[in-house]
């Protein structure tokens, strides 16, 4: 597993784009045949991607977690953006189709991934933070999460919400989790940006093609850098930071957070005419 440390909030004011980098973005997700592992100092998430082909594929015990296996005292959360496959929980199987979430609750212990088709193979996205208690390991289809419509075409920021695992759907201990779909011809995410100073929040930007990028805003509201972003990256945001982006073309992206609170709508919105 990769460690990672990231900036605070004076450093990164005099950091090139660069060193930004290095410090927010998580770009080495979606490795056919392998599990690639980040872990943040920021709330102790820890971000990745699983890509099975033929063999299934497992989440590595390792030294930064300090335990016997890696749910012992943490949760995760999943939410798959590849082909179909199923995800085994202490012999519970969940097939995971396009979209799909699965929470996975604290004290899971035999978790495997597997792809139905290795030509198309799943791509599981996760996140994963640490938990106070054991609650249910629980999927929930796209259908099933929470749709919030938001945004207009004339502000470029039509999208759509969808919260999958938040409470009153998943009985969750820190993560709160789902993905934002943008309309054709919108391209603004979180408008106007807003901080949760009891949260952090991590995002992963996909469906677009490499002709494209998305420009992710991050930083104190009087001091943003932005981050340019192909499709299939994370970029971390501390709570200090906001976290907004304007695509060359639309797009989707996995919001996943963790903190002090669950309060989806805890979030101080900034005025764009206050952002510099
Ligand atoms: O704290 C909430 C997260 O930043 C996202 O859910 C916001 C978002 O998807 C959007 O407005 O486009
Ligand atoms: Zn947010």
């Amino acid at each position: 597993m990769k460690l990672r440390y990231t900036a605070d909030i004076n450093s990164y004011k005099r950091m090139t784009n660069a060193e930004l980098k290095e410090a927010f973005v998580v770009d080495d997700l979606f490795t056919p045949g392998e599990t690639v592992l980040t872990y943040t100092d920021v709330d102790r998430a820890i971000v990745g991607s699983i890509v099975p082909q033929q063999k299934p594929l497992e989440l590595p015990q390792s030294k930064e977690l300090g335990s016997d296996y890696f749910c012992e005292r943490r949760e995760i959360g999943v939410i798959n953006i590849g082909g179909d496959g199923v995800i085994e929980v202490d012999g519970e199987r969940f097939a995971m189709t396009y979209k799909d979430s699965l929470y996975i609750a604290r004290e899971s212990r035999d978790i495997q991934f597997t792809s139905n088709d290795p030509k198309q193979p799943a791509q599981y996205y996760l996140v994963s933070y640490p938990a106070h208690r054991t609650t249910k390991t629980t999927h929930v289809s796209k259908p099933n999460a929470k749709h919030i419509e938001l945004g207009s075409a004339v502000e470029s920021n039509e999208r759509t919400i969808n919260q999958s695992i938040r409470p009153g759907i998943v009985d969750s201990c820190q993560l709160v989790m789902g993905f934002t779909e943008l309309e054709e011809g919108s391209v603004w995410n979180t408008k106007p940006p807003h901080t949760h100073r009891r949260r952090s929040e991590i995002y992963m930007y996909f469906e677009y093609n490499d002709d494209n990028r998305v420009f992710h805003f991050m930083g104190e509201p009087s001091e943003t850098r932005s981050l340019v972003l192909a499709a299939g990256t994370a970029v971390i945001s501390p709570a200090w930071s906001i976290h907004s982006g304007a695509g060359t073309s639309n797009y989707t992206f996995i919001w996943a957070m963790g903190g002090e609170n669950q309060t989806f709508d805890d979030m101080d919105h900034i005025p764009i005419s206050e952002i510099s």
